[in-house]
C-alpha cells in the first residue's frame, strides 16, 4: 500500500489525529480485531479523521495505518461532560486528551450510534452518482428504495468477530469494517447482488459508508448496515449441541447418526439458492485449461506459503500436492468447470436459524486472503468443501468437550475416546452426507459426483485453517491437521 499524506478537516480533528498518534499504539493491541499481536507496537498514522456529528458527545470516525501497511477503522467518541466515562464505555477508553477531554471507542455508545444511525438513514441513495451529496471525505450511501427507521436502541454485539457490529432494535445491524481495503468490498457486492435478485436466504444490505478521498486505491467501504436477522442461533452452537447428544448417545434420531440431519439438508438447499442467485446476477464462466493450470497454480503457492507458517504442514506437502495436479487433470473432462461469485468462508458460523430456514451471513471471504483474491470467481463447490470442513470441526469440537480435553488424536489405548471418536466421525459424516443430498436435491451439481475437486478444495481449507488455528487458536490445530492428514493419505 503506498503513503498518502495525512488529511483532517477541523480543529477537532487535528487535535484527534495528535492522541491517535500518541495512544492509539498501546490500545490497538489490546483489541480482538486487531492483528499484530505478535509484534513490537506499531507507529500509528491516522489517514483520515472525519468528525460525523457533534452535540455533547461528538462522534468521529478515522482511518489509521499501523506499522507498515495495516489499515484500521475506529468510530471515536470525543465526551464534553466532566467526570469518568460510564462504565459501559470505559472499556473503549482510549484516554484524556490535551484539553481534558474523555477520547473513546465509540461503538458502545448508544447515543453515538444512534446518530450514526441518523447519518445512514438520510444518505444519498446509491443510484444519485459517485459524486451526489457533500464534498466530506466520509460518505453515506443508501441502497434504493431501502427504509430505515431511526430512533431504534443501539446495541454492540459480543459475538467473536474480525469486525464489530452493532444492532439496532432487532431490525437492523451495522457491520463496522475493522480492516478497510482499498477497492469494491465483497460482502457489500454479494448482498447488493443477493438483494436484487431476491427471494435469497439472505440479509438485504440498507445502506454503506465509504470513503474516496483520503485512502489510495479509490473508494473504500467502511460500513454495511444491513437487515437483522431474527435468528434461534448460529450453525454451529446448533450443530455442536447436535452433535454432542450423538457422541454421549442422547440422539433423539438413530443414535449414532442422527440428529441434525434435516438441518444440514436445509442447509444444502440454501446454499445452492445462494449460488444459483449470485450466478444469475454476477454471472459465470467457463474455465478453460489455463485458468484450470492457474487455479492449479494458485492452490500450490496457497500450500508453499502456509508450509512457511505452519512447519507441521511440510510432511504432507507432497501429497496436497499431488491432490491438486489431479485436480488440473480432471477438471476439464467431461462437464466443464464454471466459477463463479460466492461465499468464500463458508462454514456453520456462517448461517443464522430463521424461522423459515436457514440465512446465510458473512460474505467477505477469508479474512486471512487479500481483498483481490476474496473478489475472484470460482468453482462454486469450493463453498460446499467448507462447510464439509465445518462438520469435521464440530464434531471434533463436541468431542474434545464430552471428553474434557483439548482436540487431538485419541490414544488407542483409550477404548472409551476410540468409540466417541467413532461416534463423532459418524455424525460428522452423516451430516456431510445430508449437506451434499440437499445441494444436489435443491439443483446444484452434486458433490459427491465431483470428488477430485471437492478432494482438492478441501483440502486447500483445510490447509488455511491449520494457519488460521496456528495464529488464532492454537490449542485447535490438531483438528484441521486430522483432516490434513486423512486427505493427504487418500491422495
Ligand atoms: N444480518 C444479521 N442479522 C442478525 N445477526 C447477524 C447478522 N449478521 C451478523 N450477525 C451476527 O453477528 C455475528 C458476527 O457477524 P459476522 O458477519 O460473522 O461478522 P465478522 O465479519 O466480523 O466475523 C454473527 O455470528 C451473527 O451472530
Ligand atoms: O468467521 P470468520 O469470518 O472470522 O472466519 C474465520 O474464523 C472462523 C472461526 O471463528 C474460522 O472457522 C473455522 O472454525 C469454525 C469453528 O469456530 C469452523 O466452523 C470452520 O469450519 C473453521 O474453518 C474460519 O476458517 C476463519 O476464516
Amino acid at each position: 500500500m503506498t503513503t498518502t499524506p495525512a488529511r483532517y478537516t477541523a480543529s477537532d480533528t487535528e487535535l484527534v489525529a495528535a492522541e491517535l498518534r500518541q495512544r492509539l499504539p498501546a490500545w490497538l493491541v489490546s483489541r480482538r480485531w486487531f492483528e499484530g499481536k505478535d509484534a513490537a507496537l506499531p507507529t500509528v498514522e491516522p489517514l483520515l479523521v472525519e468528525e460525523l456529528a457533534a452535540g455533547d458527545a461528538t462522534l468521529l470516525l478515522a482511518v489509521v495505518r499501523a506499522g507498515q501497511d495495516a489499515w484500521y477503522q475506529l468510530l471515536l467518541g470525543l465526551r464534553h461532560d466532566p467526570g469518568p466515562l460510564p462504565d459501559e464505555l470505559a472499556d473503549g477508553r482510549i484516554g484524556a486528551c490535551a484539553d481534558g477531554r474523555e477520547l473513546y471507542e465509540a461503538t458502545a455508545d448508544p447515543e453515538l450510534m444512534g446518530r450514526l444511525l441518523d447519518r445512514l438513514a438520510t444518505g444519498e441513495p446509491a443510484d444519485a452518482g459517485a459524486d451526489a451529496g457533500s464534498h466530506a471525505s466520509v460518505r453515506f450511501r443508501r441502497t434504493p428504495g431501502a427504509h430505515i427507521p431511526t430512533g431504534l436502541p443501539a446495541e454492540l454485539s459480543t459475538a467473536e468477530q474480525s469486525n464489530t457490529s452493532v444492532a439496532f432494535g432487532g431490525r437492523m445491524m451495522l457491520k463496522v469494517l475493522r480492516h478497510p481495503a482499498p477497492g469494491p468490498n465483497p460482502e457489500l457486492e454479494l448482498l447488493s447482488a443477493l438483494g436484487r435478485v431476491g427471494g435469497v436466504p439472505s440479509a438485504a444490505p440498507l445502506a454503506w459508508i465509504e470513503t474516496s478521498a483520503d485512502l489510495p486505491g479509490g473508494a473504500t467501504t467502511l460500513g454495511i448496515l444491513q437487515e437483522f436477522v431474527p435468528n434461534r442461533g448460529d450453525g454451529w452452537a446448533l450443530a455442536v449441541a447436535e452433535a454432542r447428544a450423538c457422541i454421549v448417545g442422547e440422539c433423539e434420531s438413530v443414535a449414532p447418526l442422527g440428529g441434525f440431519a434435516d438441518d444440514a439438508h436445509a442447509l444444502g438447499q440454501a446454499t445452492v439458492r445462494v449460488h444459483a442467485a449470485l450466478a444469475s446476477g454476477l454471472g459465470t464462466r467457463e474455465l478453460g485449461p489455463p485458468e484450470v493450470e492457474e487455479l492449479v497454480g494458485v492452490l500450490q503457492s496457497r500450500l508453499a506459503r502456509a508450509v512457511a507458517q505452519v512447519p507441521q504442514l511440510s510432511a504432507f506437502e507432497r501429497k496436497l500436492g499431488d491432490i491438486y495436479r489431479e485436480l488440473g487433470e480432471v477438471a476439464g473432462r467431461g462437464e466443464p468447470l464454471l466459477a463463479q461469485r460466492a461465499h468464500g468462508d463458508l462454514h456453520l458460523g456462517q448461517v443464522l436459524r430463521a424461522d423459515d430456514g436457514w440465512v446465510l451471513i458473512d460474505f467477505e471471504g477469508e479474512p486471512g486472503r487479500p481483498q483481490d483474491e476474496r473478489r475472484r470467481m470460482q468453482p462454486a463447490i469450493r463453498d460446499v468443501a467448507a462447510m464439509l470442513r465445518s462438520f469435521d470441526y464440530a464434531a471434533h469440537h463436541a468431542l474434545a468437550d464430552v471428553l474434557g480435553r483439548p482436540p487431538g488424536e485419541q490414544s488407542p489405548q483409550d477404548l472409551r475416546a476410540t468409540r466417541l471418536a467413532r461416534r463423532a466421525s459418524a455424525w460428522a459424516v452423516h451430516g456431510r452426507r445430508a449437506f451434499c443430498a440437499g445441494y444436489a436435491d435443491a439443483g446444484g451439481v452434486n458433490p459427491h459426483g465431483r470428488p477430485v475437486l471437492l478432494r482438492a478444495f478441501e483440502a486447500d481449507k483445510a490447509v488455511y485453517e491449520a494457519v488460521y488455528e496456528a495464529h488464532s487458536r492454537p490449542a485447535w490445530l490438531p483438528i484441521p491437521m486430522a483432516a490434513v492428514r486423512r486427505l493427504a493419505g487418500r491422495a
